[in-house]
């Protein structure tokens, strides 16, 4: 290769023409399994929609966000779901935690906590709308990629919310 073809070629892969695009930053996240028991003795999780106008539009993921500087992440999530769902929540135990690549080259660490007692009225603040589902029904709404995983352990049992 000519060296004139060759320093085009790494300028274009420096403007991001060619070439792998660079890693962003892991993206520290909390969310939350609030959890209720129905009439019948079943218990649900409250699940949540995106908006169509926001990234990954109209997907379904449990409510949550990132952790900011400073904050641990039962802080985070109780100041999260204050926000979206204007509850008081009280953090329970760690149920798993999830390191997922997305295709776009943004990373996710996520940790899930149990949630089973919260004070206030619970509002859908920011969602496209917010439902209880029973654990066997999650496979049916179209999940973010990252909770796929945890979505099929919780609806085959293996993953138990249980105390
Ligand atoms: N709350 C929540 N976030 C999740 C789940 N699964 C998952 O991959 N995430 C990802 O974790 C990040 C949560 O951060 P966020 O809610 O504060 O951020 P956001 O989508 O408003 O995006 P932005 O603030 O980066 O623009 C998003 O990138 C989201 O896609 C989940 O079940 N709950």
């Amino acid at each position: 290769m000519k060296k004139k073809e060759a320093i085009r070629r790494l300028d274009a892969r420096r403007n991001g023409a060619a070439g792998p695009r660079p890693p962003k930053a892991l993206r520290m996240v909390v969310a939350a399994l609030i959890l209720r028991t129905d009439e019948n003795g079943c218990e649900e999780v409250l699940i949540c929609q995106r908006k169509a106008d926001q990234p990954m539009a109209l997907k379904w993921e449990f409510p949550g966000g990132k952790i900011e500087a400073g904050e641990g992440p039962e802080e985070a999530l109780h100041r999260e779901l204050n926000e979206e769902l204007g509850i008081f929540a009280e953090i329970g135990p760690p149920l798993t935690r999830i390191r997922h690549n997305y295709r776009n080259g943004g990373a996710v660490d996520l940790q899930f906590f149990i949630v089973r007692s919260f004070t206030g009225a619970l509002e859908n603040r920011i969602f496209r709308q917010i439902l209880w589902s029973g654990f066997g029904a999650l496979p049916e709404y179209d999940f973010l990629a990252a909770d796929l995983g945890l979505i099929r352990d919780l609806a085959d049992g293996k993953l138990k919310v249980s105390d």
